[in-house]
């Protein structure tokens, strides 16, 4: 079947620009080119020290490479490029782009920059962010490491009071760093004033071995990210200078005078970037799991539908389409909100670095708690459901499926647990509620004005305007009822933290349905916009395909569930409209074989040849009998012949 739309075109609208989708196409020749830059052996069949190797040994060539490939100051293309070489398995400067710089430029003074910010980006150090412990993450107010100032020397001491202090999880920390941003409870003259983020040297910059006072190491392996060193550390009385107090909002003087910053969360800024930048990076690890699935899909016949002398492309089942297209639209849609997002952040930062304004610090971390907690469980659903839509080859490493899913599912612990997260936006839409309850509509920011819109009756959806008004009911509805039972709990007499506990299930259930309606009215927005009415017209056919689906899968929230029916056949109508132009909605991507890194999902089609030579290069494979066999197989079949 061939697709009604030219997949550059959509690759600009998916990066935002033609300029940046054809940089893309050219930064993965370019790779393809430089041999140096590719994976020595396919990564599934290293051990983890080799991986690290592997991982570290490409970083080195790739910095080698990198002026010749890209702009180094363009932070898309260089995201483009470490995605191509280095891939999803983690590496010695992940978290030095995506936390340590921006956590400094975020945090720190004019002068810190100047002392440490060239340095960074010249990558003369590599740093890290420390913040979660070994006995808390979440709860951040309970963080235990100290920095406590010593006025006499101007220093802080940096210390770990028990087992349960040492950092743990953080990225590049066990091996890579030798700098880390540290998050520390500030204490001065006894007061403890809470956590905040300190520049700290952790290796010498010579040999690479951990100073004096520091104890560093990697966490052992995980369920994906096994390239990467997540480390633990801690320090014995660890003295750090004054200035290592990254102090662009809060200040300690010399006497330790405490200054303290325009917002009590400004600190929290690396974490709300990430956030921010989580729903676009979720949408890209689903939409490679797609495409391994969808052409598979297209190349695996089994069965037969009309034609009974050939059997049928497995994509043309519904239950096929139904497994792997609301999917796609859900891909699409996490990035057209992720774009939004990552604007809102770039101009919060704006805002707080320049102009001291932190007024939409709340709504911005509400969204982004809410989104990144359902961004990250759809993609670990939908990636999960591409895997078993390819059958048996989708559980082999091969597909490369499992590892996908295993980075993309850590995006629904780190940053923020996701019930936690979730629990974060509840507040704000109980907030919301209770402002209406008390005639002071006028306040509600416009992402929850629906909330004080009255209900209507319920009726069979026609144009997108009705799926949004249905969503918004149901949205409202939840929030309301979640409201008023922990209200109701409290003037029973109740502590608040008790009634907030005993609400908490429903509480969840609002926001989930809150950021589920913000991304859909996000997304017809962004379609509506496209001025191509080619691509329109296949996106709307996505739209549909999102819409419906959403909409059934939210269905318990309706008071009347006889809409479901009219709405389940508009969505295996929408499915089979999509189903021509599928391939192509996911071709758009550009992914290149190399970033793919699936046998299963190669560009070529040829999934049974590939598979078969993969399977040859397994080192299992290279004698015909292990030395295993040898030692306890034959002589057990021996024994039992006798
Ligand atoms: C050369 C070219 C350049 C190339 C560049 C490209 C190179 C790219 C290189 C590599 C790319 C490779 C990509 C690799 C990808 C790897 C990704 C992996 C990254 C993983 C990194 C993970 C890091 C982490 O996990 S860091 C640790 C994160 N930890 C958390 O998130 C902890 C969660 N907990 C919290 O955030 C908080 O404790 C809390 C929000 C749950 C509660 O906060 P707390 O302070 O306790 O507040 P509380 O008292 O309860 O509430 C008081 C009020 O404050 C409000 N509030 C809380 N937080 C915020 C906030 N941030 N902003 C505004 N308001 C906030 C809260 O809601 C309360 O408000 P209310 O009004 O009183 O209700
Ligand atoms: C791949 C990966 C990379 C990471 N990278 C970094 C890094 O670079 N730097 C760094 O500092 N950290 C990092 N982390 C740590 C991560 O940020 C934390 O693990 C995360 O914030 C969750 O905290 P936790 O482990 O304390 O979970 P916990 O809070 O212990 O969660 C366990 C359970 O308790 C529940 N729970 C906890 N509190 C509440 C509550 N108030 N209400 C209801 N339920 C609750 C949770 O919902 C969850 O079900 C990383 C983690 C992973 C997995």
């Amino acid at each position: 079947m061939t697709a009604t739309f030219d997949t550059d075109r959509m690759a600009a609208v998916i990066y935002g620009s033609e300029k940046l989708a054809s940089r893309r196409r050219e930064i993965s020749a370019a790779v393809s080119r430089i041999p140096e830059l590719h994976d020595s052996r396919p990564l599934p069949f290293m051990d983890r020290l080799e991986k690290v190797t592997e991982m570290t040994r490409k970083l080195a060539a790739l910095n080698k490479h990198l002026p010749d490939i890209i702009d180094p100051n363009d932070y898309e293309e260089g995201l483009h490029l470490y995605h191509e070489v280095m891939g999803m398995e983690g590496h010695p400067l992940a978290l030095h782009e995506v936390m340590f710089i921006p956590g400094l430029i975020g945090q720190g003074s004019d002068e810190q920059y100047e002392k440490w910010l060239g340095r960074a980006r010249r990558r003369e150090i590599i740093g890290c962010y420390a913040q979660t412990e070994l006995g808390h993450g979440s709860n951040l107010r309970s963080l235990e490491t100290t920095a406590s100032y010593d006025p006499s020397t101007r220093e802080f001491i940096i210390h770990t009071p028990q087992i349960t202090a040492l950092k743990w999880w953080p990225g590049a920390l066990g091996k890579s760093s030798n700098y880390a941003i540290v998050v520390a409870n500030l204490i001065i003259r006894d007061r403890n004033l809470g956590p905040h983020p300190f520049m700290v040297q952790l290796r010498d910059e010579e040999t690479h071995r951990p100073l004096q006072g520091i104890t560093v190491g990697d966490i052992g392996p995980k369920m994906a990210f096994n390239g990467g060193d997540n480390g633990f550390l801690g320090f014995d009385n660890y003295r750090i200078p004054l200035g290592n107090l990254l102090n662009r909002h809060a200040r300690v003087e010399e006497d330790g005078i405490y200054v303290k910053p325009p917002h009590a969360k400004v600190g929290h800024s690396a974490m709300i970037r990430v956030r921010s930048h989580m729903a676009t990076g979720q949408a890209w690890l689903l939409a490679h799991s797609l495409i391994i699935a969808v052409r598979y899909s297209a190349v695996r016949r089994q069965g037969f539908l009309e034609d009974k002398t050939r059997e049928v492309k497995i994509l043309d089942y519904q239950t096929q389409q139904y497994r792997l297209f609301p999917s796609i639209a859900r891909a699409y849609a996490f990035i057209f909100c992720g774009f939004e997002t990552i604007r809102l952040y770039d101009q919060l930062i704006l805002d707080v670095n320049k102009h001291g304004n932190t007024s939409g610090m709340a709504d911005l971390h509400a969204l982004t708690s809410g989104l990144k907690s359902v961004v990250t469980y759809q993609t670990g659903e939908g990636i999960e459901q591409a895997r078993m839509a390819c059958g048996g080859h989708g559980y082999s490493m091969a597909s490369y499926i499992s590892e996908i899913y295993g980075v993309a599912i850590g995006g629904c612990t780190y940053e923020g647990e996701n019930m936690v997260m979730l629990l974060q936006l509840a507040r704000y839409l109980v907030k919301s509620v209770e402002l209406i309850k008390n005639g002071k509509s006028k306040e509600l920011g416009p992402m929850v004005a629906y909330l004080a819109e009255p209900d209507t009756q319920e009726k069979t959806p026609l144009e997108l305007k009705d799926y949004v008004k249905l969503f918004q009911m149901m949205s409202k509805r939840q929030s309301w009822k979640a409201t008023e039972r922990y209200l109701k709990l409290v003037e029973g007499g109740v502590s608040r933290d008790v009634a907030w506990n005993k609400t908490a299930v429903e509480l969840t259930r609002a926001s989930r349905l809150h950021t589920r309606l913000y991304i859909m009215e996000t997304f017809i927005r962004r379609v509506s916009s496209i001025e191509d009415m080619n691509l329109r017209m296949v996106l709307r056919d996505l739209v549909n395909v999102h819409v419906n689906y959403e909409l059934l899968d939210c269905g318990i929230y309706l008071h009347d569930v006889s809409l479901l029916d009219s709405i389940k056949n508009q969505l295996y109508s929408s499915l089979h409209s999509l189903r021509p132009n599928a391939l192509s909605l996911l071709d758009s991507f550009q992914f290149s074989d190399i970033q793919l890194r699936s046998v299963l999902g190669r560009r070529d089609g040829h999934v049974y040849e590939n598979l078969f030579e993969w399977a040859k290069s397994s080192p299992l494979n290279v004698s015909d009998v292990l030395p295993s066999v040898d030692r306890y197989l034959r002589p057990m079949m021996e024994k039992a012949k006798l």
